[in-house]
């Protein structure tokens, strides 16, 4: 089994501590997540600029997009994403005008499952529609209020959909090769990493520790 894709969550809002972050994992990580408040907060420059440095990683925008899917997400995929979210609790229509958007520019979509209430039905129209990753993932408030994703992550993995299945939510070094047995293609990890006394030292365990699973 290949080892999954290890996805760093860029959750500064200050570009100069995001783009050194950044540099400090790059050798360890397959994509640059731009995360939402980083996102929200620093718009499509921040893309362009780190598709400018990072020709060769794979770089998702976690839009969790709630509404005019293809309108808010073009502009993400013309400055060089290949991968936006999109909210599952959106709905279809702005699922499929994601995916719309994705395909003009010959990139890809994930449907964040956070907080949708049937996760299965969601998972089937999302993967009937097209989009390529589905995202289970326990958000920060609902990890502070003490959830994790894992029980989430087998019920996906069960369904045998056409799709990557990404998780996020709390992963760390204790944690990484459970969620990678358990199916994930995709780990997220943002908090273990950032928040680590040595950034490259937390990005290098990690992605050992999945090589290994
Ligand atoms: O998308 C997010 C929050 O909505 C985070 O980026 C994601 O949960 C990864 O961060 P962490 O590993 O700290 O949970």
């Amino acid at each position: 089994m290949a080892r999954p894709l290890i996805q760093l969550a860029l959750d500064s809002l200050d570009v100069a501590q995001t783009l050194k972050l950044a540099s400090l994992a790059a050798p360890y990580v397959d994509i640059f997540e731009i995360g939402t408040p980083c996102i929200k907060h620093n718009g499509v420059s921040l893309v362009k600029e780190l598709r400018k440095l990072y020709p060769n990683k794979l770089i998702l925008v976690d839009l969790k997009t709630m509404d005019a899917g293809e309108y808010e997400a073009t502009p993400f995929y013309a400055a060089g994403a290949d991968i936006c979210t999109v909210l599952g609790v959106s709905g279809l229509a702005t699922i499929a005008g994601v995916i719309k958007a994705a395909n003009a520019h010959g990139a890809e979509v994930q449907v964040d499952l956070i907080n949708v209430p049937d996760k299965a039905a969601c998972a089937r129209e999302s993967a009937k529609l097209g989009a390529q990753i589905i995202g289970v993932h326990t958000g920060l408030d609902a990890q502070a209020a003490g959830q994790t994703p894992f029980a989430d992550l087998q019920a996906v993995a069960k369904l045998g959909l056409p799709m990557r299945i990404s998780v996020a939510g709390g992963i760390k070094q204790s944690t990484v090769q459970q969620v990678a047995q358990a199916g994930a293609n995709i780990v997220v990890v943002g908090a273990a990493i950032y928040g680590a006394p040595s950034p490259a030292d937390a990005a290098r365990e990690i992605c050992e520790l999945a090589s290994a699973a």
